[in-house]
Formats: structure tokens, sequence, C-alpha cells
């Protein structure tokens, strides 16, 4: 995976928060930029700079000199010269100029990433950045000690924590920074002989106390004392043995994690600068200088790395040659939460030169290894921490000491992991940035909550990496810090180069933390809540408080701190308490409003569901009348159709009546595609049923010249009554049949119909279908009014047999009345010898012998009082459709009687 350089703040350095202030653009290394992008960004540290809260801002008492001032942090700058190797190679194209002693001026060389997006306008080509001290090439490390770690040691002997760290480029110097090389020694060789010179006659010999944990002190006895000598004693009998049988020799020993080789190369050129470190010039102070009077002075040194995120002893001196796997430290927390690493190797030294002794052994077991850009590369982050030991001549018990110390950390060079081909050195890249881009965040957020305290403080996250929670200290107020970054001002590294500047960017920007000094101010500013109990005048009776707030909080009694203890517990609860409010009332809130939004979308329901049925019984109810609007046209054409029929057969038979010939029923009607089912099976049926009536009447007429020939007869009487009772019989069995067979047309006109309707009919299709059943019903009553004229036309013959015995019987010798022969059969009675009757004879009979056979058949049925009395649709249609009925009278059944 490849990693490129970290945003302290944790995003891409492109895409974070511009704190530089634009200023004019420069052309030549520009190429094509935005309009609205300044080619110049400026990052300095007080440009963009918002100071804190007075009362928050607390001023760190670094000796008299810083008395009462808030002190920023300081950030120095140190570019390395180049190699005649790099500039052979053409490393050196301008792109690093020191315009003066705090501002430094990037700009971008043509084959860089930052041009190449500056062309594109996204970035600026030319960066301007702002320093606490720029030290040029040139710069002697003598100059350099002087300008930045001279006065931390003062500081430190004051009694003061000091932080010295360096960050950087791989190959940017960091580590000729702090420990020199060959005749050019570093800061910390320089800061061992400082301190010890200024020590001169003050140094406690015994080892009996020894600094433990964060910052504590233990009294040890005299076996314990004697384990130490001896450690030490290895550590620097160990040292000497390897500076003698030293000189190019490369020894490797096991990191215990990777097989890391470690190479004494370096020690080599520590070994060097033995002769030159007591130099007369680089020992300018004389000690003594603002110390304590009577004071003495125990140093102890520790020497740690953190490797792969995982915390190593480099004094912990291994009895054998053989490499062996090396014990991880684990880190802990004191009582007050302030964290320490645990088991830590603590070495008392006398001297510089021992002090050195034990930096040389240290570093045989730190990591190195060769990378592409340099061959002997720090892959860990070094902590080297000296401890000096305040001992007032009047104490008795390590309770009244006091110390104070003075770390020096040698970063690991950031970089970017793709240019690693090794996969162990591709891991410890990750992790080098991993905790560098901690180290960013940190700072980041110490400085978001310096500048602004109106917005939500942030967590400041220490506890991501292992290097930042053993530097918690030194941002928390138990100290200070100061960083030196190291460039490298080869072209070919410039993009890493801009990115790490851009990094202490953010650094040259902090204030220094809070100390310990406020947390006593905050303990009385709650002793003096009036929530507190009366015993919190206590104090303020005992001491001046100004007095107190100056103060360290060792200061304040047991009993103050556990009262404060107390208050502030009574302050949790309550916090506590009224969290617990307001996460209720928030819990309320949101349930009522939750509940609201849900009655609010039950009613926007019931509304949409109110109008989708309306909606949908709307377009159903236009369904609806579109198919009983259909449905009345289809029926209406279908009795139409019928009436025709109806018409047609009625004047088939009065046709039928007047000229005793069958005649053929018109053809039913239907559309040039043929009928429908329904109107097939009712055209069937009307025919039959016509047939029917045909053959019916058929046989009413021959069984009338029957009966008129047999009533010609003499002496047949009874004959012929018997022939008529049969023939009536016969008529009435085959209307019978006829109404059985109209019943069956109607259910299989039903049965069409279902079939016909199952798919597009409704309700209401049914309905129709059941109102033509009915008028079927009528019809086959109208057949059943045939019928009873039969009957009648039998009671009438049996009269007439009657009329006719007695005629006869009165010895009335008359031919028998034409109008007994049927009209328009005049052939019957010449076939037996009977007159043959004429239309004018006809017209000359008594009409009501005529109208008796009229009756059997009337042509105008509808119009007799009868059908009146039982009126049907098809009667009222029929009867609207037909002319006006004569002005005669209308003869009926009983009519006839009466006549007869
Ligand atoms: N100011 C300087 N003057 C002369 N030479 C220097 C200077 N700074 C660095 N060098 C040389 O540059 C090379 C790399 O330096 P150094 O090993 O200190 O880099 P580094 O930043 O510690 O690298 P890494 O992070 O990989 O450990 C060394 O050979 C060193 O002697």
């Amino acid at each position: 995976m490849a990693l490129s350089l970290s945003s302290p703040c944790g995003l891409p350095f492109d895409e974070e928060e511009e704190i530089a202030v634009f200023e004019s653009t420069a052309v030549e290394f520009g190429g094509q930029v935005r309009p609205r992008l300044p080619k110049i960004s400026v990052i300095s540290p007080g440009l963009d700079f918002r100071p804190a809260k007075p009362e928050l801002k607390v001023a760190v008492k670094t000796g008299s000199s810083d008395e009462g001032t808030t002190e920023k942090v300081k950030v120095f700058l140190r570019i390395r010269p180049l190699t005649d190797t790099e500039r052979e190679r053409g490393e050196e194209q301008g792109c690093v100029t020191v315009q003066d002693e705090e501002t430094l001026l990037l700009k971008a060389p043509r084959e860089s990433q930052n041009m190449k997006t500056a062309e594109k306008g996204i970035t600026q080509s030319i960066h301007k950045f702002s320093f606490s001290k720029i030290f040029a090439p040139e710069t002697t490390q003598q100059q350099f000690y002087e300008g930045t770690m001279k006065k931390m040691v003062t500081d430190v002997l004051k009694g003061e924590n000091r932080l010295l760290y360096t960050y950087g480029v791989t190959n940017s110097g960091k580590t000729y920074t702090i420990q020199g090389s060959g005749q050019e020694t570093g800061l910390l060789p320089r800061a061992l002989a400082s301190l010890f010179r200024k020590l001169q006659g003050r140094l406690y010999g015994a080892m009996d106390l020894k600094p433990v944990m964060y910052q504590d002190v233990k009294q040890l006895d005299s076996s314990e004392i004697k384990m130490e000598e001896m450690r030490r004693n290895s550590l620097l009998k160990e040292d000497k043995n390897q500076t003698s049988r030293r000189v190019g020799t490369t020894s490797v020993g096991d990191s215990g994690i990777g097989g890391l080789s470690s190479t004494t190369n370096f020690s080599t050129q520590l070994e060097d600068s033995d002769s030159v470190w007591f130099e007369p010039d680089s020992l300018s102070h004389s000690g003594g200088d603002g110390l304590e009077e009577g004071v003495q002075f125990s140093i102890w040194v520790s020497f740690y790395e953190i490797y792969n995120e995982f915390l190593y002893d480099l004094l912990d001196a291994s009895p054998s040659s053989q490499p062996r796997k090396r014990v991880t430290l684990r880190l802990s927390d004191d009582k007050q939460g302030n964290p320490y690493v645990k088991d830590l190797t603590w070495i008392q030294v006398g001297s510089a030169e021992e002090a050195w002794r034990v930096v040389k052994a240290g570093r045989r077991n730190q990591s190195f290894a060769s990378t592409h850009l340099n061959q002997n590369s720090s892959r860990s982050h070094s902590i080297f921490s000296i401890r000096v030991l305040h001992l007032h001549p009047e104490a008795t018990s390590s309770q009244a000491m006091h110390i104070s110390e003075l770390t020096v950390c040698d970063l690991a060079g950031s970089e970017r992991c793709k240019e690693q081909r090794n996969g162990e050195r591709m891991k410890e890249a990750n992790n080098i940035n991993t905790s560098l881009l901690t180290l960013g965040r940190c700072i980041a957020a110490l400085r978001h909550n310096q500048n602004s305290k109106l917005r939500p403080p942030q967590v400041v996250p220490f506890r991501d990496s292992k290097l930042t929670r053993v530097l918690q200290g030194f941002f928390c107020g138990r100290g200070t810090s100061c960083m030196v970054v190291n460039i490298n001002p080869c072209a070919s590294i410039y993009d890493e180069t801009l990115q790490a500047l851009k990094f202490s960017a953010i650094a040259t920007q902090l204030v220094h933390g809070p100390s310990t000094k406020t947390r006593v101010a905050y303990i009385l500013s709650l002793l003096r809540e009036p929530t507190a109990n009366n015993e919190s005048t206590v104090v303020e009776e005992e001491e001046d408080e100004s007095d107190i707030e100056d103060g360290d909080i060792s200061l304040l009694d047991t009993q103050t701190l556990l009262q404060t203890v107390d208050i502030l517990k009574r302050v949790v609860r309550r916090q506590q308490n009224e969290k617990e409010v307001l996460e209720a009332n928030v819990r309320e809130e949101v349930v009522s409003e939750m509940m609201e939004v849900v009655s609010r979308m039950q009613e926007d329901f019931n509304e949409t569901l109110e109008t989708q049925m309306a909606l949908i019984e709307e377009r159903y109810e236009t369904k609806l009348t579109i198919l009983e609007t259909h449905l009345k046209k289809f029926y209406s054409q279908e009795l139409k159709e019928r009436d025709e029929v109806i018409e047609a057969l009625s004047a088939s038979l009065e046709k039928k009546q007047n000229k005793g010939e069958r005649v053929p029923l018109p053809a039913p009607l239907g559309d040039s595609e043929g009928p429908r089912r329904s109107q097939r099976l009712s055209q069937i049926g009307v025919n039959r049923l016509c047939s029917e009536l045909d053959q019916c009447r058929a046989e009413l007429l021959t069984k009338t010249q029957e009966l008129t020939m047999q009533l010609e007869v003499p002496g047949s009487d009874s004959l012929l009554t018997n022939a008529v009772e049969r023939k009536l019989q016969a008529g009435q069995r085959n209307l019978q049949q006829l109404r059985l067979d109209l019943q069956r047309l109607g259910s299989d006109l039903q049965s069409g119909e279902r079939a016909c309707c199952r798919n597009t009919g409704g309700e209401r299709l049914r309905h129709t279908l059941t109102a033509v059943d009915e008028m079927l019903i009528r019809q086959n009553q109208i057949l059943m009014e045939l019928q009873n004229n039969l009957t009648l036309v039998k009671a009438e013959l049996r009269r007439k047999v009657e009329a006719l015995a007695q005629m006869q019987a009165s010895g009335c010798g008359r031919p028998p009345p034409a109008s007994f022969a049927v009209p328009g059969t005049p052939g019957s009675c010449t076939k037996r010898g009977c007159v043959a009757t004429t239309p004018s004879e006809t017209e000359n009979r008594p009409p009501q012998k005529r109208q008796f056979f009229q009756s059997l058949f009337p042509p105008r049925k509808y119009n007799t009082r009868a059908a009146e009395g039982n009126v049907t649709p098809y009667s009222r249609i029929l009867r609207s459709r037909q002319p006006s009925p004569p002005p005669s009278p209308v003869l009926t059944p009983r009519t006839l009687r009466g006549k007869y």
C-alpha cells in the first residue's frame, strides 16, 4: 500500500483547511494557474493566530526571562547542505530559498508532483513558511546548539521539563542534528557536556535515589544499589569492549521482530566525537550559573525506541553476546494518570563521558536499516531522557526532592511507502507515518483548542500512538516542547519536503499548554464556589491566594485536596443528573415529534385512501353506466328485432288466415357476420314456435273442414263431436308441447346469455336476462291465451253441434252455412260437393257467423278486452305499433257465447 506523507489534520494537505494568507503571485514557476489561486501560500506562526482567552493562556515560567509571558512553541528549521554526489545528480535546483532568518521560500521544481498539480491550477507552486528561526546549510553544530538547546539545558537545571524532537523526511539530517557525526558532535553530546560542566562539584555521588514511573523517586536499599551499580558497569564495560573491537566492523543483532540489522557505523562516527566534545568553545558556560545554593544533583539517563509501535529498552544490556529476542516494554499510567514506560532502565551517570558511552551502547541496540535514500536510516523513534534529581541539603526523604527532565527525541524519517521495495521496510514506513500522523493530529487538536474556545474542544488523540502517549506530558503543561524541522534541499524529494514543512507549520501556531499551576487555580476556584461547604475558606485563611495559585499542586494540603475531591464528585453527580434530565427531555421531545409525524402520516394515508376509494368508485360507476347504456342499447335492439319477428309472425298468420297458405317466416335479423348465440337461440325457438303454431292452425283448419263435412252428413253428430273432441285434445297436447318447448327455449336463452355475459356482464346483465325471461314467460302466457281460445272454440263447437242437432230435429234440412267453411280453403267444400262460396256471398252472410272463425285467430287479438286485462310490455308495444282497431265491437268468447 502506498502511503504518502500524512497531513497532521488527517487530511491530504491540499484539501485541509488553509491556514495560509495568500500573497502576490510569482510567474516563473507558475504554469497554468487558476486566476483565483495565488501562487504563493504563506504559512506563518503568527499570521493566522488568534490568541486564546488570557486567563486560559497560562504563562509558562521558564526562569526569570520567561516570567509573565505567553510562550509559543518554538519550531526551528535546519537545512542540510547538499553532498557532492547530490550536486552531480542535479539535485540543486534552487527550490529552497532562505529569505531571512524566519522566512523560507519553496519553489516547486519542474518534475515535482506539486508543480504538476500547480499547472492544473489546484495548488500553488511557490510556498512561503515562517519559523522561529531558520538555520541555513552552512550553520555549524555549535551555532545550532546555541540557537536551540543551550537554553533548554539551563531550564532543566532550574527544574523545568523540556522536550526537543526532530522531524523531517528521511536523510534530512535529524540524527546528524541530535547526535552529530565524526568531529561534528550533535545537540545531545553538547547538552550532556554543558549539563555536567554546569554541575561540576554539585553532583550527588550516591546511587540510593532513583527516578521511577512518571516523575517519582525511589529510595534504594543496598542490594538494589548493588544491582544498579552492576548494570551500569556492565553497560559501560560493554561499550568499552565494543570501542576496542570497533573500527569498521558491523555487528548484526536481532531486533526481536524482523531480524533487523543494527550497524555500528554511526556509533563508530560517535566514537570519533569523544575527543572533541570537550572543546573549550563548546563549553561557554561555567558551572553553577543560576543554580540554587546547596542543592545537589543526581543525573539518570534512559534510552528506548519505538519500533513498529513496540517499545524497546536500548539500555537493556544482554549478558551474553548471542543475539536474543528483545523484550518489549509496556506503557502504564501512574495514580494521576500520567503515562510512563514500565520497567525502563535508568542508569545513573556521573559524567558527560559516561552518559555519552551510555548513548553509544544504546545506539548499538537501535534499529537501523539501509533505505534507498539513507544507507543508515533510523527505522524507529529513539527517545533519550535525562532526569535531574534536585536534592535539597535539608531533605531527609525523597518527598522533598524535585525532578526535572530533558528529553531528546529523534523521530524516524517520514517517507513514501511506495518507495520501499522491501516488505519489512514498507511495514516500518507505515508505522512511522502512522505515529507521525497521530502526532500531527495531536498538534492540530491542541491548536484548535487553543485558538477557538467558542467551538467545542476536540479530544487530543494522544492515546492513538505510543509516541504521542509518551510525549503527552510535554504538550499538557508538564513542560515545554521544541521542534526541529530538518529538510534536505534535493529537488527529487521536494514533495516530501513540502509536506514536512506543512506539518511543522501547524506546530508553529501552538502555544505551550497550561501548566499544572492552572490546576491549582481551578481547584481554588472550586473551593470558592458557594456550593462548597464552609471549609472552603480554609485555604484563603491559611495562605495568600495569589501565592497558592502560582504554586504547584503539591503545596495544597491533604485536607484541601480531599475537600476538592468531594466537590468534584458533587459536580460530576450534578452534571450527570443534568445530563440525565436533558436526555429524558430530548427523548420525550423526540417521541412526541415522532408521534406527531406518525399521526400526520396516518391522516395523510387515510385521506389518500378515501380519495383512492372515491376515484375507484367513480371509475366503476362510470364503467357500470357505460355498460348499462350498452346493454340498454343492445336489448332495445334485441326487443326491436323480436318485435319485428313477432310482427312478421302476426302478418304471416294473418296472411295465412286470409289465404290458408303457409308463408315462410322472415329471415332472422342480425348483422352481416351472423347473429349472436342468444339471438340464434331465440330465433330458432321462435321459428319452432311459429312452425308449431302453423302446424296447430293447419290441424285446426283440417279438423274444421272435417267437422264441416261431418256436419253436412246427417246422423253423424256424435261422430263429428268426437272427432272435434279428439282434434281439440290433440291441439291441446300440441299447445302443451309448445309451452314445454318455450320453457326449454327460455332456459337455453338464459344459459346462453350467461355464457355470453360471464366476462362482460354483472348483476345488471343478469337482471336484463331475467327481464328477457319474463318476457318469454309473457309470451308463454299469450300462448296460453291461444289455448283458452281453443277451449272456447271447443265449447262453441259443442254448442254448434247442439244447435245443429236442434235444427235437424226441427226438420230444417238447409245446407250448412257457408260460414262454416274456413276462409281461404274454398276447395274443401267443392270436393265434398258443397256449394262454392264466393266473396260476395261471404260478404252477404250474417256478420256473426263470419266473426266466429275470425275469433279463432283474431288478427288483432291484443285489442280484445281479455288481452287488455293482461297487459305485457310486448302487448303494449304491439298495440302502439298497430293501427287503430276498427270501430266495430270486439268479439270475445263471451260475446260469441252470447251470439250463439
Ligand atoms: N548539516 C549537515 N551537514 C553535513 N552533513 C549532514 C548534515 N545533515 C545531515 N548530513 C548528512 O546527511 C546524511 C543523512 O543524515 P541523517 O542520517 O542524520 O538523516 P536522518 O534524517 O536521520 O535520516 P533517517 O530518518 O533515515 O534516519 C548523513 O550522512 C549526514 O552526515
